[in-house]
């Protein structure tokens, strides 16, 4: 692909880099008395020299208030000082959005000054508003004076859900002013002359995957002649999509002086690729780093199991209720949605699944409905769509070439897979869940920056959460062939990349073992119901599901958009019932359960492991019955040491 770049791009973009060297080497108190005073010299007499240092240190205490309190002024900038139309400062409000977070308070200002922005940060750190914000206003000010119709912002988004949930976000804010702006997506299934038609009124805002963008460009149903703003948002994940072609066809038909914003988790060579083809000297953020350890509020463990552990892992963890709030559920691919769904049917838990089979509404559907807290527990899984991100973590971090040609395999075998499944589906990138308490890599992701965005679904906005991973190491590997998944070979290298790229963010990977024995207690139980999870039993509810989904999703489609109200009551978590049903399963007997009675939850994150195993033998068994109970002793402030579970009256 041809690359733009010149030598003021280049120049601009080192700029962040040479800031932060010197920010890393600047002592501050040295560099700054320097300027302020000289050093003392043998020509300077000593009460001078004294005096000098008193000086000294009074001037570097002064500029360290100084910039501490602007720091501090700036955290405490409210929307209405960023210079936001009023509207749209009446729009946040409405949204219960008290502060601009940090990327909102950077990149705004810069935005409304008409800059090229690329902004690395965190997932959940509001980049939406970030950029939606600044070009509604840009938008408005125009209007103010000239109100001919005319598309003056194209945002480019990676997948179907992130352009519903941008045009959500739009529609929010502009809320106050809705004759101002009118907004369309091109990502709905509706036919060309009807999309023709959308377009035809020039709306203002267009948001689309980069190859519908394209499509209607290229069929002159999409104008870019008055273009002023470009959103690459996701532009990590824009390309591995496969959109290069899309890309380097937009990049061609824009007109000159189009602002280009870009926002990304991660900062990869195809970010770079993307401000080569796009951007003109942007101001680089990287905010990753300054968000920092302290505003942490994710926790993040890693459980080491073997690979039918995971089943009895999570039959405990959902079955004693250990999560408060809803979960997260990675898995692999498809089956293994329906797999860990029917096994968990056989102990009542409900669940649902989604994955790139099903229809969009109930894809929609089914996010709306976890972001309302209407399911605990959603299992998604999205790799067998997404392998190429690998190849980002490789160029970075040049791996081994049997790793490689293994990952590649993969993925053309993934690709393969692909027509019948959509294409532009993402689970873990830049959709937004709404208070999700935990997420649980059941199956390890293949990749680092694809743990990034899974993780990146919790802890969002500033609200705490947590990550756990289950590995399974190469010794553990097809030891148990029902439940293996091919992805967990590279477990151990794959866990290894996720620790050292936290580690650069400043985050740790913490590992938790919990207590075999206690698990062993369950471990027939988990037995008993993988067996009634049989391959054909899991093929069975793939299909049942997609045609009670299809028929949901057309059929009642109609009916729907008349009765909204009637869609509340459209659940995707009933049970499928294509296994063998074991009634016995669905009660936990109380001999199993800890005795005491009650239990305690993870501080603010939600989880409670059964038992950290630290090389004491903190807990006390007791006789009773004919089964086990435990006692767990350990500091009652780390709920991480305790656990009691409540028992069934
Ligand atoms: N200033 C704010 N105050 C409170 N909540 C906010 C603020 N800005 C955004 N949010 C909320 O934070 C959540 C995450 O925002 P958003 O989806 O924009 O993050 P993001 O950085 O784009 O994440 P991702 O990289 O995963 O796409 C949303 O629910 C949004 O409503």
């Amino acid at each position: 692909m041809k690359r733009k770049h010149d030598q003021n791009e280049e120049a601009a973009a080192d700029v962040p880099k040479a800031e932060k060297k010197t920010k890393k080497n600047k002592k501050p108190r040295d560099s700054i008395a320097e300027t302020v005073e000289p050093a003392a010299t043998p020509s300077n007499p000593p009460e001078e020299q004294s005096k000098a240092v008193v000086k000294q240190s009074d001037a570097v205490e002064k500029v360290d208030k100084e910039s501490k309190s602007e720091k501090q002024q700036e955290k405490e900038l409210s929307f209405s000082e960023l210079g936001l139309d009023p509207r749209l400062v009446q729009a946040v409000a409405k949204q219960s959005y008290e502060k601009p977070t940090l990327v909102q308070r950077r990149a705004i200002p810069l935005a409304l000054d008409g800059q090229d922005v690329l902004c690395k940060a965190k997932t959940g750190s509001g980049k939406t508003a970030a950029y939606v914000l600044p070009i509604l206003s840009g938008i408005l000010k125009r209007k103010s004076v000239d109100s001919a119709p005319s598309t003056s912002a194209l945002i480019l988004v990676p997948t179907r859900e992130l352009a519903d949930q941008v045009f959500k976000a739009i529609e929010e804010f502009s809320a106050f002013c809705v004759k101002d702006i009118q907004c369309v997506k091109l990502t709905d299934n509706v036919s060309d002359a009807v999309q023709k038609s959308l377009l035809a009124n020039a709306p203002d805002v267009v948001i689309s995957t980069p190859a519908r963008a394209w499509k209607c460009v290229n069929s002159s149903g999409l104008s870019l002649d008055k273009l002023r703003y470009l959103v690459l948002d996701e532009a990590d994940l824009i390309l591995s999509f496969g959109y290069e072609e899309d890309m380097e066809n937009l990049s061609r038909s824009m007109p000159k002086g189009v602002q280009t914003i870009m926002m990304s988790a991660t900062l990869t060579p195809e970010v770079d690729t993307l401000k080569g083809l796009f951007c003109r000297s942007p101001k680089v953020l990287d905010l990753q780093e300054e968000a920092g350890a302290e505003d942490e509020t994710l926790t993040q463990f890693v459980v080491k199991c073997g690979e039918d552990e995971k089943f009895l892992l999570a039959f405990l963890i959902f079955k004693l209720k250990l999560i408060k709030g809803s979960s997260l559920i990675f898995v692999s691919d498809v089956d293994r949605c329906y797999r860990l769904k029917l096994f968990f049917e056989q102990f009542g838990i409900r669940s649902c699944v989604l994955n790139s089979e099903l229809p969009l509404n109930s894809r929609v559907h089914i996010i709306e409905e976890f972001n309302r807290n209407i399911y605990d527990l959603l299992i998604a899984s999205e790799n067998e769509v997404l392998g190429d991100e690998d190849k980002a973590d490789k160029k970075e971090e040049k791996k081994g070439k049997k790793g490689d040609s293994e990952d590649k395999d993969g993925e053309s075998k993934k690709k393969k897979k692909g027509p019948k499944r959509d294409q532009e589906y993402g689970v873990s990138r830049g959709i937004d869940f709404k208070n999700v308490a935990a997420v649980i890599n059941f199956d390890l992701p293949t990749s680092a920056s694809s743990y990034t965005h899974r993780i990146g679904r919790t802890a969002r906005a500033g609200r705490t959460g947590m990550a756990l991973s289950f590995y399974v190491p190469k010794e553990l590997y097809r030891k148990h062939m029902p439940t293996s998944v091919k992805t967990a070979e590279n477990d151990e290298h794959v866990l290894k990349k996720i620790i050292r790229q936290q580690a650069k963010q400043g985050r740790e990977v913490k590992p938790y073992n919990f207590d075999k024995e206690q698990m062993d207690a369950f471990r027939y139980r988990m037995e008993d119901a993988l067996r009634a999870v049989t391959k054909v039993a899991v093929r069975e509810a793939r299909t049942r599901e997609l045609r009670q989904e299809l028929l949901k999703s057309e059929t009642l489609k109609r009916y729907f958009e008349e009765n909204p109200a009637e869609l509340a009551h459209l659940r995707h978590d009933g049970e499928l019932r294509t296994a063998r049903q074991q009634a016995h399963l669905k009660h936990v007997p109380e001999y199993l359960l800890p005795q005491d009675g009650s239990k305690e939850k993870l501080v603010n994150a939600g989880f409670v492991p059964l038992k950290k195993q630290d090389g004491k033998d903190r807990h006390h068994k007791r006789g009773k019955g004919k089964g086990r109970s435990f006692k767990v002793g350990g500091a009652r402030k780390d709920p991480l040491k305790t656990f009691k579970v409540r028992r069934k009256k």
